[in-house]
């Protein structure tokens, strides 16, 4: 209704609908016309008639009794007040032959107000369409049943039944009108060929005439129909033809009155047909209207739909007066008045019995409506809640990612690409009697490549490719999850050959549990079995391959991983240093560098040790937007660098100011840890260490390359108590140099702890505790719950642990006390330069005394003792290169000259300490 009032063109384009359906409308009665009631009526009025009056008026005066005047008189306060047309407009509707009514002269006056609002404003064109349909309306009326649902909406209100009955009626016109009009298109233009063959008789006018025929009117169909017959048309039609009638016929439908005026208006008079006792405490009374309207003319009760009632103290008391008046006219029993019992409720009661119904039943809809439009599935509600969100991408042209794209993971291809292999020829396998795997799993470190091998695998073989999320299932409706599987699954094998890819399949795939609690998961383990139903439906010759890809294989249900469903597992791991080496060149070739690819790459991958291909890609990336940021006409190595960093350690905090004692703290403390990376032997080797504050919390780090650059798989004791000693060294050097000691080294005792308590409980690397492993909480739930260890256990791990951290801080603390004046040398350099590089610590130290493994050195440059002997310093165009000379301090540094010339012996006690250790723990 609102919008209909707020867009009067609605209002307008609905009305014209209804109008032209009404005029238009071919003559046909559905049913036939009501029984003729008034000629019975009208007998019944003349027998019981005590006073019978012609037209209840006086015969000779032709005037109503005395006092009851105003219920005929239009003039009275009770009159309807409607103003009465001429004499010449009293004309009553009249039903034609074929069930339509015509409208009597006051109502068509009535319409044309209407018409004459609704045409404001509007094109001509339209305008005149409307005028047509006035006409036509005019002319046919609107159909008998039509017309007698409204009056009974007007006399009794509206209920659900009438409104279905109008819904109905009125579409029915619309629809009768429809094929009225096709068939006077068709009729006129079946007409005009004739007439041109009559003009011009040409050869071809004979054959094919019939076929023709058959066209055209299919032809005149489609233009016809498209006047659209949905929902919303139907019910604004019939809304409006409602809001018509309203305006045709006098609003008032039903008006009070007194016993008395009951009694001697109609009741003495014979133009009672019966009475209805609503609800107990009302009567309304229904006449024999033609009687009325050939006797009272002007009295409202002559409208069809208008009643008179009267209220009653009590139901015994109303019969006893009935019967008592009836009795004084002296009419027989079995000819009174009948009296029929009704009990009526109002709409708005209605409405409140049914409001909480409708309102639930509401938001079911507008949630389920909600929760499939959200994930554009467009399907259909909540009746396409079981419908499989797969998305299908075509071969031909949405997948274009071949296995060139994806680098590295050469052996995970070569497993995969046996399953391009029999999507491309399945006959090769069949006629060997091979069955064909059914799929595989690639699980694998987050941003690996998993989705985009499989990508791979359908670019190469050509066929469809379904992508779907394990957590797309899961709805919080029951039954939706084993639905989609079905959906996905029939729809795949409608397409085959193609791939179907799961991603995050642990979402569903997690192991089931062996007892449920509450069974929280059963939706979930309804999912999986049917995944594992549906894998097992495949006959072997069905060309449908299910990959599905997760970070958790360890969680997954054993039963995916079985042969002849998941057969095979394929595991993609962080890439090597050669795997980085190709994924940055295939992610380097879109973006503009003018440095050596060769050696970009190989500093690069050397750089970025535990990166993903994901991280890889957003390196390079984020060095691309570096450089655009700063007007660069290429990216370069600088810009690669700090993309590098940004990745590691977030952003910098320039609004995060610390005060000058801060500052020295956190130089000393870095320092410290550099001093270490320095000189420990089996520490990773140094790259950089800066005290300008980063995104992650760190208000200064040291960057090392773990393991020097080399992919290190394993590690030995030696470089875990010099890495921990390492670790510890920044709390070190602060109590060296200051008189107390600040926070900053929790995360460094963190670390620490973890891989010392690791060495004890799963690395056997304590004597007391042996060769044993106790898992932790992380990997089971029951060490969660209950210690693996006993009480006594516990004490001695809690006493191993301790030892191995205290022997890691005195060989730190030894090495700091002896190397003091160089931890203060760079953390004063730090401290004015902010961050320093290899180049610096070389300057400032000498060159490190132990060689670089890997391919360290042949991209960052020396600083090797081998390299100092060859003469060689390190690479002048090295990372991060500050513009120091590679062998001096800097014009302006605050470096004491003679400092950094050369290789220093590492500390002596540090030596001696390791060989007795190594004796006693066997290194
Ligand atoms: N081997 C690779 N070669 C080239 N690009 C790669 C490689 N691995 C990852 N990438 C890049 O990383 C992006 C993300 O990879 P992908 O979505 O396949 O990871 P995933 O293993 O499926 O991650 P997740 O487990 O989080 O779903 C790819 O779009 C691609 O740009």
């Amino acid at each position: 209704m609102a919008t209909i009032l707020r867009r009067p063109q609605n209002l307008a384009r609905s009305s014209r609908q209804l109008l032209e359906a009404a005029s238009l409308s071919q003559t046909l009665a559905r049913r036939p016309a009501a029984l003729p009631r008034p000629l019975y009526a009208y007998a019944r009025s003349r027998k019981y008639a005590t006073q019978p009056e012609q037209n209840g008026k006086d015969k000779e005066t032709g005037k109503a009794p005395k006092g009851t005047e105003h219920l005929y008189n239009q003039d009275s306060p009770m009159s309807s007040g409607s103003p009465q047309p001429p004499d010449g407009d009293k004309k009553p509707p009249s039903e034609d032959q074929s069930g339509y009514t015509k409208l009597s002269t006051g109502e068509e006056k009535a319409l044309e107000d209407v018409f004459k609002l609704v045409k404001k404003g509007m094109p001509a064109s339209m305008a005149e369409d409307i005028d047509r349909a006035l006409e036509r309306i005019k002319k046919e009326g609107l159909p008998v049943e039509l017309r007698e649902t409204i009056k009974e909406v007007q006399a009794e209100g509206m209920s659900p039944a009438r409104a279905a009955k109008l819904w109905r009626l009125t579409t029915q016109m619309a629809r009768e009108t429809a094929e009225k009009t096709i068939n006077e298109k068709f009729e006129s233009q079946k007409e005009e060929p004739k007439q041109k063959t009559a003009e011009n008789p040409g050869p071809k006018s004979s054959g094919k005439e019939e076929g023709g025929k058959d066209k055209k009117k299919s032809d005149m169909f489609t233009n016809v129909t498209e006047i659209k017959f949905d929902l919303s048309n139907f019910l604004v039609s019939a809304f409006v033809a409602y809001l018509l009638y309203r305006l045709v016929v006098p609003t008032e439908n039903s008006r009070e009155i007194t016993w008395q005026e009951f009694r001697n208006t109609f009741f003495d008079k014979g133009l009672v047909e019966k009475l209805v006792v609503i609800n107990g405490n009302r009567v309304r009374v229904y006449l024999h209207r033609e009687s009325v309207a050939s006797m009272y003319p002007e009295s409202p009760a002559a409208n069809p739909g208008f009643y008179y009632y009267f209220s009653i103290g009590s139901v015994e008391a109303f019969e006893r007066r009935v019967d008592e008046a009836q009795s004084e006219l002296g009419i027989p029993s079995s000819e009174r008045i009948p009296v029929s019992y009704h009990e009526e409720g109002s709409w708005f009661n209605t409405l409140l019995a049914f409001g909480p119904t409708i309102l639930f039943i509401g938001a079911i809809m507008y949630l389920s409506r909600r929760a499939s439009g959200g994930a554009g599935g467009g399907s259909g509600g909540i009746f396409g809640m079981g419908k499989s969100r797969a998305k299908k991408f075509n071969h031909e042209t949405d997948i274009k990612v071949k296995f060139a794209d994806v680098a590295g993971m050469d052996e995970a291809k070569t497993e995969i690409m046996e399953f391009v292999s029999f999507l491309k020829e399945p006959g090769i396998y069949q006629k060997l009697g091979a069955k064909i795997p059914r799929g595989a799993i690639l699980s694998g470190p987050p941003g690996t490549g998993k989705t985009l091998l499989a990508k791979a695998t359908a670019g190469e073989s050509g066929v469809p490719f379904y992508s779907v999320s394990g957590s797309e299932f899961v709805e919080m409706f029951v039954g939706v999850g084993p639905s989609r599987v079905r959906d996905l699954f029939a729809n795949a094998r409608k397409n085959t050959p193609c791939i179907i890819f799961i991603d995050e399949i642990d979402a569903i795939g997690k192991a089931r549990a062996k007892q449920s609690f509450g069974g929280g998961n059963d939706e979930r383990e309804s999912t999986l079995n049917q995944i594992l139903t549906e894998m097992d439906g495949f006959n072997t010759s069905e060309q449908v391959v299910v990959l599905a890809g997760t970070n958790r294989a360890d969680v997954l249900d054993k039963a995916l991983m079985r042969p002849g469903r998941f057969d095979r597992q394929i595991q993609i791991d962080n890439p090597t240093m050669a795997g980085r080496k190709q994924i940055f060149a295939v992610h380097l070739k879109n973006v503009v560098t003018s440095e050596d690819l060769e050696n970009l790459k190989g500093r690069l991958s050397a750089l970025t040790p535990g990166f993903s291909g994901a991280d890889i890609a957003n390196c390079v990336n984020e060095a691309a937007l570096i450089a655009a940021r700063g007007l660069a006409d290429t990216v370069k190595m600088t810009h690669f660098e700090q993309a590098i960093e940004r990745v590691i350690g977030g952003l910098e905090k320039k609004s995060l100011v610390l005060s000058p004692e801060e500052k020295k703290t956190v130089s000393y403390h870095e320092a410290g840890h550099a001093i270490c990376g320095w000189y420990f032997q089996y520490a990773d080797p140094l790259l950089k260490v800066s005290i300008i504050p980063r995104g992650s919390g760190a208000l200064g780090y040291a960057q090392y390359l773990p393991g020097g650059g080399a992919d290190a798989v394993l590690l030995n004791m030696r470089q875990m108590m010099d890495r921990m000693a390492m670790t510890l060294a920044g709390r070190v050097s602060e109590e060296i140099h200051f008189e107390t000691v600040t926070s900053g080294a929790s995360d460094d005792f963190n670390k620490v702890t973890r891989m010392a308590t690791a060495m004890v409980t799963k690395w056997g690397m304590s004597d007391k505790i042996g060769y044993i492993y106790y898992p932790d909480g992380s990997e089971s739930q029951e060490a969660q719950l209950q210690k693996p260890f006993s009480e006594q256990t516990a004490r001695t791990i809690d006493e191993e642990v301790k030892r191995i951290v205290n022997e890691a801080y005195l060989q730190c603390r030894q090495l700091l006390t002896e190397k003091k004046k160089e931890v203060g040398l760079v953390a004063e350099e730090l401290l004015s330069k902010e961050v320093l590089n290899r180049n610096d610590m070389v300057r400032i130290l000498g060159p490190r005394p132990w060689e670089a493994k890997g391919d360290f050195e042949k991209y960052f440059g020396g600083g090797s003792p081998k390299q100092a002997e060859e003469g060689k310093g390190p690479n002048p165009g090295g990372i991060g290169d500050s513009g120091n000379g590679p062998n001096g301090p800097a014009p302006g540094s605050n470096l004491p000259p003679g400092l950094g010339r050369g290789p220093e012996e590492p500390a002596p006690t540090l030596y001696k300490m390791l060989e007795e250790r190594s004796k006693a723990w066997r290194m």
